[in-house]
């Protein structure tokens, strides 16, 4: 299968001479969830604005959708792969949600039946029906970040990058990340999470690309990066706590990484159906 994006030997150095990301090389594929993590400065946010043209490599080549990222403008780019900011302060400028959710596509000169159509669909899966007239800086910051979704999914490029989203929010609003990007993957997109948020991680066992002093240090399932200590040391990261007292526990089954409580909790009910399987045996053994 081919790939959709494709990073071949990627290096982008800094007009003041910070080398941000060193040889690259990464295949992003349709259907995939991919989470990038590292620690602050090892190159996250200087790789991720290289998928739509934002940046372009100092050196190597990156495709998107079989365009090469250096000869394509950056409005062809942004109809292939949506960014969704951090601060969905810097995104939302528009006096009303439903000016925001037109302007993407609006900007994009699509004829005025496919916008309403598409902001109609963005407007149903957000549930925005009773926000549409609300000035987004009304909104709280939870909101605010799911306009800024919202529109992405309105313009519906297939590539959806999403910069710390969980960031700032509340347990209900960090449950709604992850249902959304849920969403997204079922609706057909590929979904590239900038993350610190090793439970939305666990919670979807994606793969997960680990960045370090500018460099890809891991490529992988989650539960496998996460096992790595060397690499989790290396990164300075630390996996969710349930994986860490998952680690500590005794008798544990070695070779797996538990992610999540319900892992841990099926485990735990396997282990011990298990154990009784195993006192019956020897009960009905000795003829007791
Ligand atoms: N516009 C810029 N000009 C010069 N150097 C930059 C610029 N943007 C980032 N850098 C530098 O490039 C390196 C990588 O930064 P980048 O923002 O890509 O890392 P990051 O992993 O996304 O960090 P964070 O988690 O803090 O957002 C850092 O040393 C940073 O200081």
């Amino acid at each position: 299968m081919q790939p959709y994006m494709s990073v071949k030997n990627v290096s982008h150095v800094y007009p003041n001479g910070v080398t941000a990301i060193k040889d690259i090389n990464l295949d992003i594929y349709e259907g995939e969830v991919v989470a990038i993590l590292g620690s602050n400065g090892s190159g996250k946010t200087t790789l991720v604005k290289h998928f739509n043209g934002l940046l372009t490599p100092t050196k190597g080549e990156i495709t998107v959708g079989g365009l090469n990222t250096k000869k394509e403008k950056i409005s062809k780019l942004s109809s292939l792969v949506g960014y969704v900011f951090q601060n969905p302060n810097h995104q939302t400028f528009l006096p009303s949600v439903r000016k925001e959710l037109e302007y993407g596509c609006t900007n994009l000169k699509m004829s005025e039946s496919e916008i309403e159509e598409r902001v109609n669909k963005a407007i149903e899966l957000f549930e925005l029906e009773d926000s549409l007239d609300d000035n987004p800086f009304d909104l709280n910051s939870s909101q605010r970040k799911e306009v800024a979704m919202a529109s992405i999914m309105a313009v519906s490029p297939k590539v959806i990058v999403l910069d710390e989203p969980t960031t700032g929010q509340d347990h209900k609003g960090c449950k709604r990340v992850l249902d959304l990007v849920r969403m997204f993957k079922d609706h057909g997109h590929i979904v590239v999470l900038i993350t610190h948020d090793m439970h939305l991680i666990g919670e979807l066992n994606c793969r997960t690309v680990v960045m370090n002093q500018s460099r890809k240090i891991a490529d992988d399932q989650a539960d496998i990066v996460f096992s790595h200590k060397g690499v989790m040391e290396e990164a300075g990261l630390q996996p969710p706590q349930i994986t860490s007292f998952a680690n500590e526990l005794s008798n544990l089954d070695s070779n797996k990484t538990y992610l999540t409580i319900d892992s841990i909790l099926s485990w735990i009910k396997e282990n011990k159906e298990y154990k009784e399987k195993k006192e019956e045996a020897v009960q009905i053994g000795s003829g007791s």
